[in-house]
């Protein structure tokens, strides 16, 4: 069984109609310089549709060049990359992005900020809802007429969780979505977003320096050096996932082995 397919059996949580939706990617030999900075140099990966994978690696060595390439932000120097449906069929990227600071309107209150997700082609009414749903997601319903400046630093990173889900969108891209969070509630956001993807069945790109919580999300891990891949990690283990579980410790190891060169 593959991972996603692994993920996907888990049955407590519906994911029929978001599953759908979720959007593939297939890179092939992706390359990006900056002038004579070669940042990316031949990236071949398969991403799988409702699938969860992590990129990690030292600073510097282009996750994020390799994000902002995913979601279309910037274009490769070479190679190409194609959104597909999972059954061969190209699809048109879908795709949203959570990054590090939550990036809220601070004049908006949480609802309308969430409705900012949906552009301007959505009904008042219809809009409200989805961005109702969005929020109900989050566990953040009881705070949809706050202000931006009444929430803590988890729940308004929630709010842009949500802003980023309420289009429903195949394709998620997280650049360090928790890393200005404490330990504490770094943990509690982690299981709420692995809550989410099962709950919405998006395909997941997340870029953290976390091997820990790379593991404890991911279904595969990839370990980027100097802008190739290094190291391409399965996690076979089926969510929730318990941070004690020893299976996931040995991974971590060898990852942080990767990353480390020893
Ligand atoms: N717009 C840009 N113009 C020039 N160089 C860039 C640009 N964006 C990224 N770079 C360079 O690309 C390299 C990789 O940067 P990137 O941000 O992808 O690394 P990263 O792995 O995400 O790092 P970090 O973990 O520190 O966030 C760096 O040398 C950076 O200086």
């Amino acid at each position: 069984m593959s991972n996603a397919n692994l993920a996907r059996a888990v049955p407590s949580i519906n994911r029929a109609d978001s599953a759908r939706s979720a959007a593939g990617l297939n890179l092939s030999r992706v390359e990006k310089s900056f002038g004579p900075n070669r940042v990316l140099r031949g990236i071949d990966l398969e991403i799988e549709p409702g699938s969860f994978v992590a990129i990690i690696g030292k600073s510097g060595c282009g996750k994020s060049t390799l994000l902002r390439i995913l979601l279309g932000l910037d274009t490769p120097t070479n190679g190409r990359l194609e959104f597909h449906d999972g059954e061969g069929n190209s699809v048109a990227p879908d795709a949203r992005i959570v990054f590090q600071e939550p990036r809220l309107l601070p004049w908006a209150n949480v609802l309308d900020n969430v409705i900012v997700g949906l552009g301007s082609d959505h009904q008042k009414d219809d809009a409200r809802e989805l961005a109702r749903q969005a929020l109900h997601s989050v566990e953040l319903s009881a705070k949809e007429g706050d202000w931006p400046s009444q929430l803590s630093g988890g729940q308004r990173q929630r709010v842009a969780l949500a802003r980023a889900l309420v289009s429903r969108p195949g394709f998620l891209a997280l650049d360090e979505p928790l890393g200005a969070l404490d330990a504490l509630t770094r943990i509690s956001m982690q299981r709420l977003l692995s809550e989410v993807w099962r709950e919405r069945g998006f395909t997941a790109v997340l870029v953290t320096h976390d091997v820990a919580e790379a593991v404890h999300l991911a279904d595969r891990v990839i370990v980027l050096e100097e802008g190739r891949i290094k190291l391409d990690q399965p996690v076979p283990f089926a969510h929730p996932r318990r941070h004690s579980n020893p299976e996931l410790a040995e991974i971590e190891g060898r990852l942080l082995a990767a990353i480390l060169g020893d």
